[in-house]
């Protein structure tokens, strides 16, 4: 079982519990709601009666799970209807806009001037007290947030490709906006169906309280707490109990509506909700003690590292190693697990993805060893940005967008040093001039959307330099640029390795142009394996791998006679081929290759290759 719907079983069973004992109230042996017992108002709990008797010395227990019913069916009743309703007009509103969006989601939005309590105060003057001109008020309430929720995540999805593609397709608007839309747009009504549901609880509570909800005797939970107000000294536990009963259901079902979002959001990375709610899978390690590294150890020593997200494995058995002062390129193409082994270095995988195996000695500045892989989440954060940086690929998602350039940079040193004022100032304008911005005392007033895209990289690169790391996690940081500013980006990441000369770089990229240009080893990776690793020289001039023979040979500067593309595309995680990962790819493949995964083997001292046929391959 996935582990978001494993999540579900608790709070799923709690208010499954609810809803059966509010439903199952007419058969079930309670006392009569409406029985008097004048002689014992007040009394405690007792055998007959569990939570005590009221003050007319009615059943508590009956009158409570009664209540509950009556508070339930109006908050649900009234939440589902505002769902429908809100939801139709949200979606018609955001795919048609113009005229449609005017007559729906604008003319429901007239009703968030209104106080929500007056509104549905005026709703029930007029229709008079009772159940059903509750439910109503409630819906005609509800209903614009729903609108206004279901509008924007609308507009969001309607712009995206997918939807224009269907267009584009000549599919009809109403099966796009069934089909596509909605099931898109659903993690965020579950939310607003939690918040309504609660809303809608209180404010049932509220009114009864104030005698224009549901009618006495029916029990309802804001009744039960308006008559315990007023016999407070005399008997509080007849306060507690409904008061309970509402925080509970209210809880369970924010708990229930959160997680119900993380299991049907396949793109959610966290499990959603409010922090303490959240598994806490890297602060539940324990903090790990660490030992003193051996003399001449590499500075990042990953061995048999693996990576699943729940039970299928992303990363298998990775190792790397990464000596002071080196560069290893990290290649591969698309999926082949490149980021997600840097990510795994800095503690910032997805929250659904867990390093299940082996390990990631990296040595700190003051000579100790740790494993990464095993670091609490305050042992990590000590190191990353200060010990271990990472640049990531798209440079204007990164950059926080409503700060000022300097102003992030002098966050990143606060983040590890005691430093402020001018010190911090003069720092800044270093690392600007250091990573090549012109004229750093005006630039770092710069928002990232002044800069352009090559000025954008190199703050991102001041960022992640602004402590002197010791480790560089470069994610194809070239990427997304221009050939011209590739070639200056490249350029600076070779000026700050001849400026740091102890500081190790992991550079991922699935340019073997860049690999020959920066890098000193290189680490060949396919379907989540290193099928190659190897001095970048002698790994070009003679790759042990028929992947990174192919690799080479369809890439057009490499020389080779003929541009060949590699034929096939990388296996799914969900489907790997048994034996070797490249055989149904491999022109060497034999029935062997097919059934037996290869080992590591060493066609060299300081080479490694995963495949039975390395001598072979030229
Ligand atoms: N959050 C996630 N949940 C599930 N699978 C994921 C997640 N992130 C990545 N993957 C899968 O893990 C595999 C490796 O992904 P990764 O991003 O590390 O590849 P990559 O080599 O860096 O590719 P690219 O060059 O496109 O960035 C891919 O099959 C990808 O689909």
């Amino acid at each position: 079982m996935k582990a978001s719907t494993r999540k579900l079983i608790l709070p799923g069973t709690i208010v499954a519990l609810i809803i059966a004992t509010v439903i199952l109230a007419p058969v079930l042996p309670l006392q009569d709601t409406r029985g008097m017992d004048i002689p014992h108002r007040f009394a405690g709990p007792s055998a007959a009666h569990w939570l005590g008797q009221d003050e007319f010395g009615r059943d508590v227990l009956s009158r409570l799970i009664w209540g509950g019913r009556a508070s339930l069916f109006i908050a649900v009743g009234s939440a589902v209807l505002a769902a429908i309703a809100g939801t139709a007009l949200g979606l018609l509103g955001g795919y048609f806009r113009g005229a449609v969006e005017l007559f729906t989601v604008r003319a429901a939005e007239i009703i968030l001037c209104l106080p929500p309590l007056l509104l549905a105060l005026l709703v029930v003057t007029i229709l008079g007290a009772g159940t059903w001109p509750l439910i109503l008020a409630l819906t005609i309430l509800y209903t614009p947030n729903y609108a206004r929720v279901v509008y924007a995540a609308t507009q969001q999805v309607r712009g995206l490709d997918f939807v224009t593609a269907q267009r584009a397709m000549g599919t009809h608007p109403l099966k796009i906006l069934v089909r596509t839309i909605l099931p898109n747009v659903l993690p965020p009504l579950l939310v607003q169906m939690s918040l309504v549901v609660a809303s809608a609880m209180v404010i049932e509570s509220g009114l009864s309280f104030l005698g224009l909800g549901v009618v006495p005797p029916t029990p309802s939970w804001g009744l039960m707490i308006r008559a315990a107000r007023g016999a407070m000294e005399v008997a509080p536990l007849l306060l507690v109990w409904p008061s309970l009963a509402l925080a509970g259901t209210i809880l369970t079902f924010n708990l229930l509506c959160d997680r119900l979002q993380s299991a049907l959001d396949p793109r959610a990375v966290t499990a959603g909700g409010a922090l303490w709610l959240r598994p806490r899978s890297r602060e539940a390690k324990k903090p790990v003690t660490p030992v003193a590294a051996p003399a001449e150890a590499p500075l990042l020593e990953i061995s048999d590292m693996s990576i699943a997200v729940h039970d299928m494995e992303l990363v298998r058995r990775v190792s790397l190693t990464v000596r002071p002062g080196e560069t290893v390129a990290l290649v591969g193409e698309s999926g082949s697990g490149k980021t997600l082994t840097g990510l795994a270095m800095t503690g910032l995988l997805p929250d659904t993805l867990r390093v299940t195996g082996g390990s990631a000695v990296y040595t700190t500045r003051d000579g100790t060893a740790v494993d990464l892989a095993k670091l609490d989440e305050e042992g990590i954060r000590k190191l990353r940005g200060d010990e271990i940086s990472m640049v990531f690929q798209d440079a204007a998602a990164s950059l926080n967008p409503v700060l000022r350039i300097g102003d992030q940079l002098g966050e990143a040193i606060q983040a590890h040093h005691q430093i402020s004022g001018e010190a911090l100032q003069k720092r800044i304008l270093d690392l600007l001039r250091h990573v090549g911005i012109p004229d750093p005392e005006r630039r770092h007033r710069a928002y990232p959307h002044e800069l352009s895209g090559g000025q954008r990289q190199r703050a991102m690169i001041a960022l992640a330099v602004a402590n002197n790391p010791r480790l560089l996690i470069a994610d194809e940081p070239t990427t997304a640029l221009d050939p011209t500013i590739q070639a200056q980006i490249l350029q600076l990441f070779a000026q700050l390795k001849k400026d740091t000369p102890g500081m190790g770089m992991i550079f991922v990229t699935h340019d073997l142009a860049v690999v020959a240009e920066i890098a000193d080893r290189v680490t060949v990776m396919y379907a989540g394996e290193v099928v190659e690793e190897g001095p970048v020289a002698e790994v070009f001039a003679r790759p042990r791998h028929p992947y990174t023979a192919a690799l080479i040979s369809s890439v057009p500067e490499s020389g080779a006679e003929r541009l060949t593309a590699i034929p096939g595309t990388v296996p799914s995680p969900r489907n790997m081929p048994t034996g070797c990962r490249f055989a149904p790819r491999c022109g060497f493949a034999t029935a062997e290759c097919e059934s037996r995964s290869p080992k590591a083997e060493h066609p060299a001292a300081d080479r490694v290759t995963r495949c039975f046929r390395w001598e072979n391959v030229t």
